[in-house]
């Protein structure tokens, strides 16, 4: 294969599990359109997302929320480092996660969302946004699924009220000599299941192949850049990749503008044991862990925890 599979989902999924199979076993990505995400709905979201942005700094940093590892709420410029990295990624952003029944089960592991009451129809769009993404994920896990030799619902249950984070991001323009090719986010896996990502088609996201070259991703208008995350990787003993990434700044124009977009972090369930498929244990498999231990251990690492 020369480049990342791009595959329309609106076709039967055993079709096209092992397009997007093998995409996600080389490159760890996969541009998907048709993924049923109303396009006026992600327009309304990246309004929304540009007006909260627009605010004045001090009313963002209001609802910033002290010892929820940044969660929910706002996370300002200057605050996650990538693993390893030595300076903070250029970016500030919002975080939405669901929203459970104060008596449900897993109510402990998932904080409410608060909202910013300056901005009329935050709450309802991106409500709306978050039940989209986690129906195109399902979709999207269950190919993953179908390649894997599983039940096309066998990760139904393991998502099922999984503490996924929706992500409104914003890179600040740069400025001066040194803004092209600046790195905005710096090169890192990602922690959860799957990402499902718009907005991608600003330039800068690049993935890391597995020669050690950076390969840029430039997806059509509205589609979905999917990667997989640490946590599938792990369930799978590697056979699906989590691929380094980081977003660079532009060359020319585009590197003087703000970029914004929107990952949706698809979790397991906390409760979840990842514990290598049957499928793929060889004998370096890794031990069982829960999905809320291993995700507590890799926010250490990035210094929101
Ligand atoms: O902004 C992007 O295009 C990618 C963001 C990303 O990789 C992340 O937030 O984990
Ligand atoms: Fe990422």
């Amino acid at each position: 294969m020369t480049d990342i599979a791009s595959v329309s989902i609106a076709r039967p999924l055993s079709e096209l599990a092992d397009e997007l199979g093998t995409s996600f076993a080389e490159y760890g990505f996969a541009v998907i359109r048709d993924h049923g995400i109303p396009a006026d709905l992600i327009a309304r979201a990246e309004e929304m997302s540009k007006a909260f942005f627009a605010l004045p700094d001090e009313t963002k940093r209001s609802y910033i929320l002290a010892g929820g590892g940044g969660a929910r709420g706002y996370t300002p410029f200057g605050t996650e480092k990538a693993k390893d990295a030595s300076v903070h990624d250029l970016k500030e952003f919002w975080h939405v996660g669901r929203d459970l029944p104060a008596d449900h089960p897993l109510a402990e592991y998932m904080a409410p969302n608060i909202w910013p009451v300056e901005v009329s129809g935050f709450r309802e769009t991106f409500e709306a946004l978050y039940a989209a993404f986690d129906e195109a994920g399902r979709k999207v896990l269950s190919a993953i699924a179908l390649h894997l030799g599983l039940d096309e619902h066998f990760f139904d249950a393991t998502v099922e009220d999984g503490n996924s984070v929706m992500r409104l991001l914003r890179y600040p323009p740069l400025e001066g000599a040194e803004a092209e090719g600046a790195i905005r986010a710096a090169a890192h896996g990602d922690i959860n299941t799957i990402t499902l990502l718009l907005g991608a088609e600003e330039a800068g996201l690049e993935l890391l192949k597995a020669d050690g070259e950076w390969l840029a991703i430039d997806p059509p208008e509205g589609a979905l850049v999917v990667n997989i995350g640490d946590m599938l990787d792990r369930l799978t003993n590697g056979r699906l990749v989590s691929t380094k990434h980081r977003v660079v700044n532009p060359k020319g124009e585009a590197a003087y503008r703000a970029r914004y977009s929107m990952p949706f972090f698809l979790h397991f369930r906390p409760d979840y044991m990842i514990e290598t498929l049957p499928s793929c244990v060889d004998e370096n498999a890794p031990p069982p862990i829960s999905s809320h231990e291993f995700l507590l251990q890799r926010l250490r690492e990035i210094n929101l925890a």
